[in-house]
């Protein structure tokens, strides 16, 4: 994957979302579905997406119990998109499952779609961590700890936010992915993220991938806006 910004295609239905991708089109942007989209849609979605050339993440965030998600993803796995992704919170028996069913969902002679944890989520703060999820241990430490199980059952990175960066590519070292939403630039309305960075920062931190939504979706003019995150992302504005 070479630095790629995804646009989460947050929307309440296929016509909304391919009104967006129309005006990307020549980009050939990387475009995230997630659960708002894909539990309208469905697959045909996303059989729609790549008929316009675009690389998928499909953001359905699984956590159950280990059969549950293996049978899942095997199913998932059938749409051969690029990225795949599952809560770390779920843990490790979970993610090795979720990899089990992807490799068997998958056609011989293709590659499984490559999964990814999320860690914290980059709407959580510290002190949610503390007072509602009663987990003891800094944003950080929390972070670092389910990026290792992550690495340890196989996965291929995790989400998180690029606050994190430095220290998951510490422990995890640098081949493993960090995606990264929560990006804002200052005049952006943060909306409900609070582990925030810009595109700027985010390529200073480390990060792989970075997700933007609402900064090109609801900007007037999503063009201007995915250029401009994009030039900021690579380094050259
Ligand atoms: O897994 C994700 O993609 C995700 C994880 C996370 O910790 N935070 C997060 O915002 N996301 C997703 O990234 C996108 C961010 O959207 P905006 O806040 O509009 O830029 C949304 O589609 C979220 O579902």
């Amino acid at each position: 994957m070479n630095k790629p910004l995804i646009v989460a295609l947050d929307f309440p239905s296929s016509n909304e979302a391919l009104s967006l991708v129309s005006q990307l089109e020549i980009y050939h942007p990387f475009v995230k579905v997630g659960m708002e989209l894909y539990y309208k849609e469905g697959p045909a979605i996303i059989e729609e997406l790549k008929m316009k050339n675009c690389n998928i993440f499909l953001d359905l965030k699984l956590h159950d119990i280990p059969n549950t998600v293996k049978q899942a993803m095997k199913q998932l796995a059938r749409l051969e998109v690029d990225l795949v992704n599952v809560h770390a919170a779920g843990g490790k028996v979970m993610m090795e499952a979720a990899l089990e069913g992807l490799e068997a969902g998958s056609r011989v002679g293709r590659k499984r779609p490559k999964c990814i944890a999320v860690t914290q989520l980059t709407s959580t703060t510290e002190n949610m961590l503390t007072e509602e999820l009663l987990i003891h241990s800094s944003m950080e430490t929390t972070i670092k700890l389910y990026a290792a199980l992550a690495k340890e059952s196989g996965l291929d990175g995790v989400v998180c936010s690029a606050l994190e960066v430095p220290s998951i590519k510490e422990v995890c070292g640098n081949n493993f992915l960090a995606i990264t939403p929560g990006i804002r630039n200052s005049e952006d309305n943060n909306h409900d993220q609070h582990r925030i960075v810009s595109p700027v920062q985010a390529n200073r931190l480390g990060s792989d991938v970075i997700v933007v939504g609402r900064s090109i979706t609801g900007a007037k003019d999503p063009h201007s806006a995915y250029l401009r995150m994009k030039s900021e992302w690579e380094g050259l504005l």
